[in-house]
């Protein structure tokens, strides 16, 4: 029997920091949002770094903007690429960038998620994330994406 071959999507994905959580403790101490996925779908209640899928002529840094408005109902300014990485899952690859951002204006809500909340890389290492996110989670961790902002 032939099995499809999954479609590849690129997601991009923001690593923000919380505002005033980085006094003083260095990046090891530094809360980062995360959210958990709605229960139902694909990948459901997994946690994952907000963002969301590049539309067809966006660049990532347009799409990272445009996601985060939607879904967390903020404004955001994108720096840098932090890392990028590959994931087949059943139904889809995903073709996975991380780029440093920061909150401009807003507050995030969960508009489009379950649940969201500020972890260290240590808590989320605790955490039940998608399995595109475990070789970035030990980067971030390991302090390999250097500068975070
Ligand atoms: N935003 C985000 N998506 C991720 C991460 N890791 C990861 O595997 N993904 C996957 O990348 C895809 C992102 O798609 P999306 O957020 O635009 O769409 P979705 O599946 O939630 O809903 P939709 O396809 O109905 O719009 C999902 O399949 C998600 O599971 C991550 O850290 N952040």
């Amino acid at each position: 029997m032939t099995r499809a071959v999954p479609r590849t999507v690129r997601v991009v994905a923001a690593l923000i920091p919380q505002p005033s959580s980085d006094r003083g403790q260095g990046d090891g101490g530094r809360r980062f949002l995360v959210q958990q996925r709605l229960p139902g779908g694909s990948r459901a209640l997994l946690w994952e770094f907000p963002g969301g899928k590049v539309e067809a002529g966006e660049t990532d840094e347009a799409a990272l903007a445009r996601e985060c408005r939607e879904e967390l109902d903020v404004e955001l300014s994108v720096g840098r690429r932090l890392w990028e990485g590959r994931h087949t899952y059943p139904d889809l690859t995903v073709e996975l960038v991380l780029y440093a951002a920061a909150l401009v204006s807003g507050e995030p809500k969960p508009l489009g998620a379950h649940m969201l909340a500020f972890h260290t890389p240590t808590e989320m290492q605790a955490l039940p994330f998608c399995e595109a996110d475990v070789p970035l989670l030990e980067d971030l961790l390991a302090g390999r994406m250097g500068a975070l902002d």
